[in-house]
């Protein structure tokens, strides 16, 4: 059970929200846990509450660092809620859009160590938020990570690549982008996706052993160094924030994309029957 004892502080109702936070500030280490059953997709809420949780949490002093998480077994994210991209209006296209780059900015851009335990699927959006943390450890297994997009019919935009980029390098890049690929948490280790592959017990263990290790660095030297590290990359998004939701909205709106999209969420079910 969590939040029940000090020092654990909640920032959202157990049970309720979307985004659980659990701050101890003993640690000074808050656990983040994605919980939109049944697989964390991400739609307009949970990126509105996912901003607001990383923004509470860099303004909070006494937070060092944030392990991005989730409370439903099996998924870490399913990525963006293919619902809010099909058979959507241009108006809530560009909110739903506006409310990722903002929890994405929050997240890449973030003061404080990040840490990613994936304990299950990652595609796409999913592997966008685990890649844009510091660190990310993977449960061994069945569960597979990657930017699925152009399996969807559907591209993925220029600062997911950027931050694939940055992770994996271009070659690879290149080869994960143009195919969709999803990988194994073997294979995402061995081209530098992952940075740990361990049985899925073990994923939160090895995370807060990993944060002992970057919590020993002083703050303000590691930031400096993050900052420089991802500035371009923020800054990119951040010029052209309004000119990129209109593009999203314009590119999912055709109907080449839209027919993609129907025929991919009628495999996703098909595949169940
Ligand atoms: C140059 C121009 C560029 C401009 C940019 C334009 C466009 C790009 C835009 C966006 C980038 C997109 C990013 C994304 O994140 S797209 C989402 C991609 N995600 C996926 O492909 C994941 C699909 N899901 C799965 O593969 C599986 O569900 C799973 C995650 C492996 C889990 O499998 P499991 O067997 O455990 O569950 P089910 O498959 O039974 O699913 C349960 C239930 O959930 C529904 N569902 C699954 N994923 C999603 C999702 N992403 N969104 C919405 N709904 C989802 C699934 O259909 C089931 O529903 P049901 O009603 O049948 O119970």
């Amino acid at each position: 059970q969590v939040c029940t004892q000090v020092p654990y502080r909640c920032y959202s109702t157990p049970g309720v929200g979307q985004v659980q936070v659990d701050m101890n500030s003993e640690t000074g280490v808050a656990t983040v846990r994605l919980n939109r059953p049944p697989v964390n997709s991400l739609n307009l809420d949970v990126l509105t509450e996912l901003g607001i949780a990383l923004e509470k949490l860099d303004a909070d002093r006494t937070c060092r660092a944030m392990v991005l998480a989730s409370a439903v077994p099996g998924i870490f994210s399913a990525g963006l809620d293919i619902l809010e991209m099909y058979q959507s209006t241009p108006e809530r296209c560009v909110a739903f859009w506006r409310a990722l780059q903002d929890a994405w900015l929050g997240l890449y851009g973030s003061r404080l160590v990040t840490m990613a335990a994936i304990e299950g699927h990652s595609p796409a959006g999913g592997c966008l938020l685990a890649m844009s943390c510091d660190y990310r450890v993977m449960a061994d297994g069945k569960f597979q990570i990657g930017l699925n997009e152009t399996r969807l019919g559907i591209v993925a935009p220029f600062w997911f690549e950027d931050v694939m980029l940055n992770t994996i390098g271009h070659r690879e890049t290149e080869k994960a982008l143009q195919l969709g690929a999803m990988y194994s948490a073997q294979q995402a280790l061995s081209i530098g996706l992952v940075d740990k592959v361990v049985p899925l017990a073990e994923v939160m263990p090895t995370v807060q052993g990993e944060l002992k290790n970057w919590l020993q660095i002083p703050d303000a030297a590691r930031v400096i160094t993050k900052t420089s590290m991802r500035k371009q990359v923020l800054d990119r998004l951040r010029s052209q924030k309004e000119k990129d939701a209109q593009f999203f909205a314009d590119f999912i709106g055709r109907d080449s994309v839209q027919r993609s999209l129907g025929a991919y969420i009628a495999s996703l079910q098909k595949r169940k029957s």
